[in-house]
Parts: C-alpha cells; sequence; structure tokens
C-alpha cells in the first residue's frame, strides 16, 4: 500500500523561524500540524510575525519581522516551547537578538532536557542569559543584542544548539563562526537548516554564516521522514510492501536512510527521488548498525529487530539518553517486559530476537516509544500501549495511520 505521512517536523520548525526572521511575506505548504510545531507557531507569534494558518490545507503565511531598518521586534515575551526541543533551541538564540528580556520555558519533560552549551555560547556571543531554575536547563531569562562573531560549542549532545545558533546567525551584525569542541552527532538535520536557510537567501558555509539576513519565500515543506520509518519498518516486519510518497532520494531528512538499514537486514528497498519502498521477502536478518545520524530511527529499528534472526547491536546513540526520556534505557526496560532478551549499553543497545509475549508497554510520554513499540502488534496479539496520545508531540493522527495497514 502507498502512504502519505504528515509534514517533516524538523523543516516545519526551520521554514516557520526563517520566514519569521525574513524580509516579505513566505507561503508554507504541507506543514506539520502537532504539538511541536505548534509551539513554534506560537512562538512566532509571540515574537511578533504575522501568522495565518489554513488548517485543512496546512498552509502557513507568514509575514516576516525584518524591515530593511533590521527586526522590528522588541523582545520582552514569554515562550511556552511544551515538549519540543526543536522549538527551544532554534527560539532562544532568535530571542537573544532582542534587548527585551523574554523568558523560555517548556514542560516539566524539556526541563530536564540538556541546555547549557546553548545557553554558553549566547553568553559568549553578548547575551544576557539568566537561570530562572537549575542550571543549564530551562527555563531561562535572555536579552540581547548578540552581535555574533565567533564561539565554542560542543557537538556530542545535540545538534540542536548549532542549528538553532546558525538560524539565527543571518540577523547578527558579525555573522557567525562556530568551532566544534566534540564531535557533531545528528549531522543531517545540520545540513537541512543549511539547506532550509538557503532557500530563504541566506549564506551559510560550512561551520560560518555571513549576515545579511532572510528573504520570504513560498517553500514546500516534505513529508516527515522519521514518521516514515514505522510503515517502512512494519513492512519489513510483516512481509509487506509499503510505498512512501514524497520522501526518497532527494530528501533533506538523514532519516530517510533508515530504508539502507532494513536493506541490510534482507529487505527489498526501491528509491526514486521522491518514493521509497520496501517489501519484506520473509528475511530479517540482525545487523550491527551506528546509528548516530539517524538516532529516531533506533526505536523502530528495535521494534525490526525483535523479529529478525540473529542479535541487532545499534551503537553510536549514547546522547538519545536525554531525549524525551532515557531511549536506551526506556526502550530495553518495555522489551524485556515482553519477554524479549535486550541489553543497555552505554551508547546503544542489543535486541535478541524472540517472540514477544502479550504485553501492556509504558512509553515514558515519548511519541517514538508509543509508535515504535505498537508495531509490535503488527505480528503479537495482546500487545497494548499506555498513553497512546504522546503521538500527538508529532504524529496526532498516527494509529489512525497504521490501522489503514492491517
Ligand atoms: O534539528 C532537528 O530538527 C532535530 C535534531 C535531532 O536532535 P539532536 O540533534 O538533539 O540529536 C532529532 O533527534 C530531533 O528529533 C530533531
Ligand atoms: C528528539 C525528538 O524531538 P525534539 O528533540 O525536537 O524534542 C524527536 O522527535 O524524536
Amino acid at each position: 500500500m502507498t502512504v502519505r505521512v504528515p509534514g517533516s517536523k524538523s523543516v516545519t520548525n526551520r521554514a516557520l523561524l526563517c520566514a519569521a526572521l525574513a524580509q516579505g511575506t513566505s507561503t508554507l505548504s504541507g506543514a506539520l500540524l502537532a504539538d511541536d510545531t505548534r509551539a513554534m507557531l506560537d512562538a512566532v507569534r509571540a515574537l511578533g510575525a504575522g501568522v495565518d494558518l489554513d488548517e485543512a490545507t496546512r498552509t502557513v503565511v507568514v509575514s516576516g519581522l525584518a524591515s530593511t531598518d533590521g527586526l522590528t521586534a522588541s523582545g520582552g515575551v514569554h515562550v511556552d516551547a511544551r515538549q519540543s526541543g526543536t522549538t527551544s533551541r532554534f527560539v532562544l538564540p532568535a530571542l537573544a537578538l532582542l534587548a527585551g528580556r523574554s523568558v523560555l520555558d517548556g514542560s516539566e519533560q524539556l526541563r530536564v532536557r540538556p541546555f547549557g552549551p546553548l545557553v554558553e555560547a549566547l553568553r559568549h556571543l553578548g547575551a544576557q542569559v539568566e537561570d530562572l531554575a537549575r542550571p543549564g536547563n530551562l527555563p531561562v531569562a535572555v536579552s540581547g543584542p548578540v552581535r555574533g562573531g565567533r564561539v565554542a560549542l560542543p557537538g556530542h549532545l545535540s545538534s540542536q544548539f548549532l542549528s538553532g545558533l546558525f538560524m539565527t546567525a543571518p540577523l547578527m551584525p558579525e555573522g557567525l563562526s562556530v568551532e566544534l569542541t566534540s564531535p557533531l552527532v545528528s549531522v543531517p538535520y545540520l545540513e537541512m537548516t543549511a539547506a532550509v536557510m538557503r532557500a530563504f537567501g541566506a549564506d551559510v558555509e560550512g561551520l560560518h554564516v555571513r549576515p545579511g539576513g532572510y528573504r520570504g519565500c513560498d517553500y514546500a515543506i516534505e513529508p516527515d521522514a522519521s514518521a516514515a520509518s514505522y510503515f517502512l519498518g512494519a513492512a519489513a516486519i510483516t512481509g509487506g510492501r509499503v510505498t512512501v510518497e514524497g520522501l526518497g532520494t532527494a530528501s533533506l531528512q538523514g532519516d530517510v536512510r533508515f530504508a539502507d538499514v532494513l536493506e541490510r537486514m534482507g529487505a527489498r528497498v526501491e528509491r526514486t527521488p521522491d518514493r521509497i519502498t520496501v517489501t519484506g521477502t520473509g528475511v530479517l536478518r540482525g545487523v550491527e548498525v551506528d546509528m548516530v545520524d539517524i538516532s529516531d530511527t533506533a526505536q523502530t529499528l528495535a521494534a525490526v529487530a525483535v523479529h529478525a534472526e540473529g542479535p541487532t547491536r545499534v551503537r553510536g546513540i549514547g546522547f538519545i539518553r536525554g531525549k524525551e526520556t532515557d531511549r536506551i534505557a526506556a526502550v530495553v526496560t518495555e522489551l524485556r517486559r515482553a519477554g524479549i532478551d535486550a541489553i543497555e549499553d552505554d551508547d546503544g543497545f542489543t535486541i535478541h530476537p524472540g517472540t514477544p509475549a502479550p504485553t501492556r508497554f509504558e512509553t515514558y510520554d515519548d511519541h517514538r516509544m508509543a509508535m515504535s513499540l505498537a508495531l509490535l502488534g503488527l505480528r503479537t496479539p495482546g500487545i497494548e500501549i499506555d498513553n497512546p496520545r504522546c503521538v500527538a508531540k508529532t504524529y496526532p493522527n498516527y494509529f489512525h495511520d497504521l490501522a489503514q495497514l492491517s
């Protein structure tokens, strides 16, 4: 069957921010409407950008904040990023462009996720950042304006700090040059950042961004590759055939490479610039794979690995302990609850195949726990998902769409 998953969360939140910081009007089509992107919509409205959202067509018209004299916003706003890592890490640098004292906060879950490197970098660039609770976590208050220049930043916790600094940098009078002090995780997301910025007229090269601002444009948002992983994984698990439309070799998202992992496991994969088809062959071999570039699909792979022959070892993803939950511990704990031999490593996990027992899975308010563990229900009766509504973070209609498969 053919599926069309909703718009990319990552591209939607980048395009919304670039459009808000631009001179002129932008029309964004195919936007994701989910909790994470509604958090960004509210944030850009709070900054003062005009937002006209057509829910039915998922089109957003954004009137940008820039004029020939610079930004028309003054800060002094309160932003609630809810559970959204991207919204929080992308918006804080934008608030630091403005002189007024703004406050950024989020859900209890977001408040324990790492923020320190971004706060330190903004302080170095001239912003005043006050820790309103624990140092290195939200909530914070920020006052600018940052002027830009050179800054050092660790890369091993999250790429979102760098993407956030980059997206604001065209508005910094001195632009920005970043020196990474530790290896960058999730590299494809930085490439996506540069691509979206260029579409809005920014000048980015390597780790350097020149001043010059953004120009509004019409931008078509591609479907979400992390969301697609569940449907491609389902084909591999069930021996069925699934085509994902609107995503392929031309995608900006690293997570389309999840199909490469399924291919290594024995599934048949066909790719065009804007389609991926996975056909389950009945053969699924365990693999050893470094998922540092595509870690949002690690839990999907864990669900597929249960049905493989031989163990699957995932490594390179120690940093996903700082996502919506400690995803390594969560996926191992839940698979063990179903009687699967799953082992936690420092930087990943090992899954031995088996037949899961009927189980009610805890999801830790992590949409990806819910979406990936639900795949076990395609082969095993009696699989239940606790708090299924947590999928609203990125994919409110997930269970409806998954039901279409069967
Ligand atoms: O920039 C982005 O859009 C994202 C980057 C990744 O985070 P990290 O860079 O923290 O790994 C990813 O997990 C997240 O879902 C979206
Ligand atoms: C980690 C994720 O989201 P974020 O960091 O944007 O909250 C995710 O969607 O899996």
